[in-house]
């Protein structure tokens, strides 16, 4: 009676409450550590209904019996708050563990001595910034993490369905798909021949390769250099600041492509005075003639790789009455492209449509074809030169003289153009290590100044 009632005889349902009870692991602890409290808790429970009956009825008890019901009661109460306060400490204690994992700040802030606070507290603060360099290329997108390297570089395609604008691959995957499409489906390059053609793809873009890089929890403390085509107006730099700012950056700085790719190449340090840097990328071809106090003189030509690619796709059409896409074009231009008529002549076999017939087709091409289908757009880049040439002081002219021409960018790949232009301007011109690293490199040697700059868009404004 009384809440003594034997295990073996307690009620089904009461078993049930308890075994459910029993799953909380702390609670199961708490009730471990009670000892005596907790086999009397656990009793008096299972006997709630019969108790208050027994209080109500206590009238007719005995004074022995209702002794015996008070002292169980006040048991029962001394136990439930036992069980309550080591649930508060135990929620206390998970509380602090979340606190201590998001913000790291804060726990410092309670371990160490206040006068040591500020100045943790700014250190902490500059190892919690996440410092990013982005290159926009034309053809290419390539992203350094300040600490970390080079984190992604992918070409910058994006496949998306014409009906629902849907994106369905972007970078590498969305290249891949390039001739292959279904109707409805497109394949299209955001920044084209140095401008920006499609601003919202170019901000999805950017967030999309962003978000890939940065953990969304340090996307707020993100400060960002980004490297656009030297062509760009002022209304599309800010759209593109505008759009970083949108992916939750907290600062966006803006350097343009020749002065990044003269950075890369070491041509900050000041004894390098007078250089002059061409830089052919997908798109653009960026001349730039530099000093230790920046560009002196620069253009940007709409040549690039890519205008290389569309020249052999229409001297094949033309001259082999073949049609083949701008995929099958860069790997001719790749295995044996140049723009030197004295390189050695190779052949590649290659597949296509003929364009009288549509009928499949194979022919064979060899690099002297494509130096001459390449001879005008080669020649406008050596008109580039000599007119820069001609607008830079004399001094400078002498300097440039001294330390050569230096050619970057993946375009300069092309087999023979420092040797052309070193035959046809007269002064040496030499392609740089890994030519289409140097304007990333030139971006994260930027980083390292990125408290000195200022915010691009506040000068814009
Ligand atoms: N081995 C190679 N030979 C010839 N061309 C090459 C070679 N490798 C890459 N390219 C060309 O380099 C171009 C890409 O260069 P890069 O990545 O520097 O351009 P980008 O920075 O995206 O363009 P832009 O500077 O115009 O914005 C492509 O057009 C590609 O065809």
């Amino acid at each position: 009676m009384f809440g003594l009632t034997n295990k073996s005889t307690e009620p089904k349902q009461n078993k049930k409450k308890r075994s459910r009870r029993s799953k909380g692991p702390a609670l199961y602890n708490e009730q471990q550590n009670l000892g005596a409290a907790k086999v009397e808790n656990a009793k008096t429970s299972t006997n709630r209904k019969p108790l208050r009956r027994t209080k109500r009825k206590s009238t007719k008890l005995s004074e022995g019996v209702a002794k015996q019901a008070s002292h169980l009661a006040s048991n029962m109460r001394e136990a439930m708050v036992r069980v309550t306060k080591m649930r508060r400490v135990e929620r206390r204690n998970r509380e602090t563990v979340a606190i201590a994992k998001t913000t790291p700040a804060m726990t410092l802030k309670r371990l160490v001595r206040p006068e040591q606070v500020g100045d943790l507290m700014g250190r902490l603060n500059r190892s919690l910034n996440f410092d990013l360099g982005i290159d926009l290329g034309t053809a290419n997108i390539l992203i350094f993490a300040k600490g970390k390297g080079l984190v992604l570089d992918e070409p910058a395609y994006i496949a998306k369905d014409d009906k629902t604008g849907d994106i369905l691959a972007l970078g590498e995957a969305a290249r891949t798909m390039i001739g292959r499409t279904p109707k409805g489906i497109s394949v299209i390059r955001p920044v084209q021949a140095g401008v920006i053609a499609d601003y919202d793809m170019t901000e999805f873009m950017l967030k999309y390769f962003i978000r890939s890089v940065v953990p969304a929890s340090r996307l707020m403390k993100t400060r960002i250099i980004v490297c656009v085509p030297s062509g760009i107006t002022p209304v599309e730099k800010r759209a593109i600041l505008e759009a970083l700012l949108r992916t939750g950056a907290k600062k966006t700085v803006l350097i343009e492509e020749p002065l990044a790719a003269a950075m890369g190449t070491g041509l900050n340090d000041a004894d390098q005075v007078g250089a002059m840097v061409v830089d052919v990328g997908g798109g653009t071809t960026d001349i730039a003639v530099l000093c230790d106090t920046g560009v002196v003189v620069s253009e940007s030509l709409r040549i690039g790789g890519d205008s290389f690619n569309e020249s052999i796709i229409r001297y094949i059409r033309r001259k082999k009455r073949l049609v083949i896409g701008p995929l099958t074009a860069e790997k001719i231009k790749i295995s044996v492209g140049t723009v030197d008529r004295r390189a050695k002549e190779r052949t590649i076999e290659v597949r296509g449509r003929d364009a009288s017939s549509g009928l499949p087709k194979m022919v064979a091409v060899n690099s002297l074809e494509i130096q001459r289908a390449l001879e005008a757009q080669v020649m406008n880049i050596l008109e580039g030169i000599k007119s820069i040439l001609e607008k830079t002081p004399p001094e400078l002219v002498a300097a440039i003289n001294d330390h050569g021409i230096i050619l970057t960018g993946g375009g300069a790949l092309i087999d023979g153009l420092d040797r052309v232009i070193t035959r046809s301007v007269g002064i040496a011109s030499y392609l740089v290590e890994s030519p289409r690293y140097a304007v990333i490199k030139g971006v994260a040697k930027a980083l390292d100044e990125m408290s000195q700059l200022r915010d691009t868009l506040d000068e814009l404004q």
